[in-house]
């Protein structure tokens, strides 16, 4: 029976063994963090995605003259040229809108929420304004100065979470004012505290004061008080976030591995350090749960995350066209209610469809899946539990979406490994999740978000988003027989897709490794893999996880699930 030390793959070099066991814990993690490498720092400036979208936001400071220090042949300042840029994109952005009779961006109470869609040029001028006036206001603070008040916008966040926490916003209609004497008996908050933080939140575009006392709304603390989805995404960032991301610190000083379910710094923000993961938190509280949900549909109704990315071929999204001559089968594995294999048989009419999900959500998923008969028929809905064994076997496509960044490595391994007995030779693995890049090769915004997103993943599970390398190295780990073959992104979406294939004959080429030889598999000496699987003491695919399972199948974790929302655990 072959056995498997996930410890080779952490570099265990002379130099390793002169670290003391907190460093080797730090080392674990850091072996699939996938540093980059000083090249990719060389070209940053001047370098760009996949999506040919320049960095707008340099993440070092420029020492060479850039084509943005170039106006008009001159040579001038980096500030002077972001100015220069901004008022040129700034007239571009407003030509387009009043030639198309939009309403200009305003904090006005009426203004539109959002923008509408617009042309991709256009879109590009919205966005470098939004980079390079970050950039511009950066440089005008100075260093000192930006990371000094840089460090108390969580202040701000305070006063939003209060805000929205307490429905301030929806104690008085959009069009009227109230004065703060009569807002306060409205609330429990009390009149100074409700004064300073409408006071700070207004320094945001939230509320305004037009006379002394006198509050009236704006267009975003109209938002506030009109939409659900917004609200959930602020409670559940402001509530269930922000004290989890404060709590790192405590978890990752006791654990530097971070990569347990039950050592987060949500569990020590909660008290359940040891005890559960998040998501049997959440189980436990329906109404907290719902808001999770709903602010999932909040995240993922933006821009940049439809599911229509990944069936349009002709965009950059995946072409299954010849598992479809075939008539072969895709498993969406933790597929909700299978929206995303709607999607695909829209357009895909031969192949056919496994959504496998826990089994409360199989039994809340709408009958019949979809209007189309054609399609629903081709579609079915299995219960399945990922950290068990696969059950649809020799299926051509196993596919992921948002579900790998939910879990550390070690979790992520053990899903991977769920497969292989289900395998045929030349199944497709697809993992639809973020892919991240090197610094600074996306664009400013999304690079942003990104990264925000993996330290979610950190501040809650203790999991994280993952470069190619990282990826590469996650199949690697799970079994020599995962050929990696790289990542796709299609234009305009953040998340990228993923792709290995199943060839057991490289395999031969390295130790055997299949999830019936793997019994044991360590990580930093808790066993990973086979029956008795545990990670830093959080079991996977024992009670821990059946737990988590329990959780997920929640109605109201659950949320809205269908439509196409993430993260819903
Ligand atoms: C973040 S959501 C992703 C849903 C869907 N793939 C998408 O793209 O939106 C995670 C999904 O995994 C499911 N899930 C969680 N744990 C699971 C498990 N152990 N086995 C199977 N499904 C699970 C959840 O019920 C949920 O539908």
């Amino acid at each position: 029976m072959g056995k498997f030390k996930l410890g080779s793959l952490f570099g265990s070099s002379s130099s390793t063994k002169t670290q003391d066991a907190s460093d080797k814990k730090k080392e674990h993690r850091k072996s699939f963090a996938g540093f980059a490498s000083a090249s990719a720092f060389k070209n940053k400036n001047g370098g760009s995605n996949g999506n040919g979208v320049k960095p707008a936001l340099p993440a070092v400071a420029e020492t060479a003259p850039t084509e943005a220090q170039k106006v008009n042949g001159e040579q001038t300042s980096r500030m002077v040229a972001l100015a220069k840029k901004i008022t040129n994109d700034t007239e571009k952005l407003e030509a387009y809108m009043k030639e198309h009779n939009l309403a200009m961006p305003s904090f006005d109470v009426d203004s539109p929420g959002d923008f509408p869609k617009l042309p991709e040029d256009i879109k590009q001028c919205r966005e470098e304004i939004k980079f390079a006036t970050k950039e511009l206001g950066l440089l005008a603070q100075g260093p000192r100065e930006s990371l000094r008040w840089g460090t108390w916008d969580f202040l701000e966040v305070l006063a939003l979470q209060m805000i929205n926490h307490f429905g301030i916003a929806k104690l008085f209609p959009a069009d009227a004012t109230i004065t703060l004497a009569e807002l306060q008996t409205k609330t429990k908050l009390d009149a100074i505290n409700l004064a300073r933080l409408l006071r700070m939140a207004m320094t945001n575009g939230i509320f305004r004061e037009p006379s002394p006392g006198v509050i009236a709304h704006t267009a975003a603390s109209r938002l506030l008080a009109e939409d659900e989805a917004l609200q959930a995404w602020i409670g559940f960032n402001c509530e269930d976030i922000f004290p989890a991301a404060a709590h790192v610190i405590d978890a990752i000083k006791t654990y530097p591995e971070a990569t347990s379910l039950v050592q987060t710094g949500f569990c020590f923000a909660f008290g359940t350090v040891s005890k559960e993961p998040m998501f049997v938190t959440f189980g436990k509280d329906p109404e907290r749960a719902r808001r999770m949900g709903r602010a999932m549909v909040s995240l993922t109704g933006g821009e940049g995350y439809e599911v229509s990315y990944l069936v349009d071929v002709e965009g950059g999204g995946y072409d299954f066209s010849e598992i479809d001559a075939a008539g072969g089968t895709l498993v969406d594995i933790g597929g909700s209610h299978g929206f995303v294999c709607v999607e695909l048989a829209a357009r895909y009419k031969r192949m056919k469809f496994v959504v496998q999900d826990l089994q409360k959500t199989v039994d809340s998923a709408p009958k019949p899946i979809c209007d189309d008969p054609q399609a629903a028929e081709r579609i079915t809905l299995v219960a399945h539990d990922f950290f068990t064994e696969q059950v649809t076997k020799d299926a051509d496509v196993y596919f992921f979406r948002w579900i790998m960044h939910n879990y550390s490595t070690p979790y992520a391994i053990k899903i991977l490994w769920n497969l292989i007995p289900a395998l045929k030779p030349g199944a497709r693995i697809l993992i639809n999740d973020h892919c991240l890049g090197e610094p600074g090769s996306e664009n400013a915004w999304d690079e942003s978000v990104m990264r925000r997103m993996d330290l979610v993943m950190l501040a809650l599970l203790n999991a994280q988003e993952r470069t190619e390398a990282e990826f590469r190295e996650l199949f690697k780990a799970a079994s020599p027989g995962f050929v990696f073959k790289g990542v796709t992104r299609p234009k305009g979406c953040r998340m990228s897709i993923v792709e290995a294939v199943w060839q057991p004959e490289s395999l031969a080429a390295e130790a055997a490794v299949t999830a019936d030889a793997v019994d044991e598999v360590k990580v930093n000496g808790d066993v990973v893999g086979g029956d008795a699987v545990a990670v830093n003491g959080a079991v996977v695919n024992g009670d821990a996880v059946n737990e988590t399972a329990a959780a997920d199948e929640s109605d109201e974790v659950k949320g809205d699930s269908t439509k196409g929302d993430v993260d819903n655990e």
